[in-house]
């Protein structure tokens, strides 16, 4: 009944256009280098610039587009931070849907929703001892402040209803669902752990079912 009534609203939302299709060439300090084209949109439904990139042969696949819905992290995909894993997820999403034709949905929903200063105000939170979800809680926010409408209008904009989702997480798959978008296979990212980003990755794993698998030694600590 739920999943009803998200589909109803969902799909009540006015349809997103495109605006304007720009190719840009990208090319990354380890020498990885691949043309994205990319997309910005009229009507997204809450007004934030979300960009959208085609990768590799995304107009004629025969098979369901490899998409990644990707937040932005500011610190970890521009800076390299370490406290999450971000950056180097970004960067292999990249290169495996340009590998397989498809989607990367760059989504404009720093720290899960809450915005920049108040990520950073998590990160001093986490440094006393809170985790991750328990940081949000402590600053009156959500633990996840994200909604994927506009993702799902987008999506819906070049007609990908059915998609392959690059991803650990089972959030982003159930409420796409709940967008009229179904996730036909859900694919994880390799995992990025190092020692400022463990606890991190152990709470996705362990509070919101994230299919991280930590090396053994790592994930004994
Ligand atoms: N509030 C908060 N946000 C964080 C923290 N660490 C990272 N983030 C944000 O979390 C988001 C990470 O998004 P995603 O890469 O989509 O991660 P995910 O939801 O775990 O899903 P997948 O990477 O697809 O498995 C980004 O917006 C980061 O800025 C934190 O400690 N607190
Ligand atoms: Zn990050």
């Amino acid at each position: 009944m739920v999943h009803d009534l998200l589909a109803t609203k969902a799909s009540s939302a006015e349809p997103a256009t495109i605006r304007t299709r720009v190719r840009i060439p990208l090319a990354f300090g380890d020498g990885y280098r691949t043309p994205a084209d990319v997309f910005t949109f009229n009507g997204l439904v809450d007004g934030r610039e979300h960009l959208m990139l085609g990768l590799g042969d995304w107009e004629n696949s025969d098979s369901e587009p490899l998409v990644r819905l990707h937040s932005e992290c500011l610190t970890g995909d521009v800076f390299g931070s370490q406290r999450c894993d971000c950056g180097p997820q970004l960067r292999e999403a990249v290169e495996r849907i340009a590998a397989a034709g498809g989607f990367l949905l760059y989504l404009r929903q720093e720290g899960r929703g809450i915005g920049l200063y108040e990520k950073l105000d998590a990160y001093a939170l986490q440094d006393q001892g809170l985790d991750t979800y328990a940081a949000n809680t402590a600053l009156g926010r959500k633990e996840d402040e994200r909604d994927y409408s506009a993702a799902a209008q987008m999506l819906h904009a070049f007609g990908a209803d059915r998609v392959r989702l690059l991803t650990n997480n089972p959030d982003k798959t159930l409420r796409l669902a709940e967008l009229g978008v179904e996730v036909t296979e859900q694919i994880p990212t390799g995992v990025y752990a190092t020692a400022y980003n463990l606890r991190y990755l152990q709470a996705k794993r362990d509070h919101t079912a994230h299919t991280i698998e930590l090396p053994p030694l790592l994930a004994a600590s």
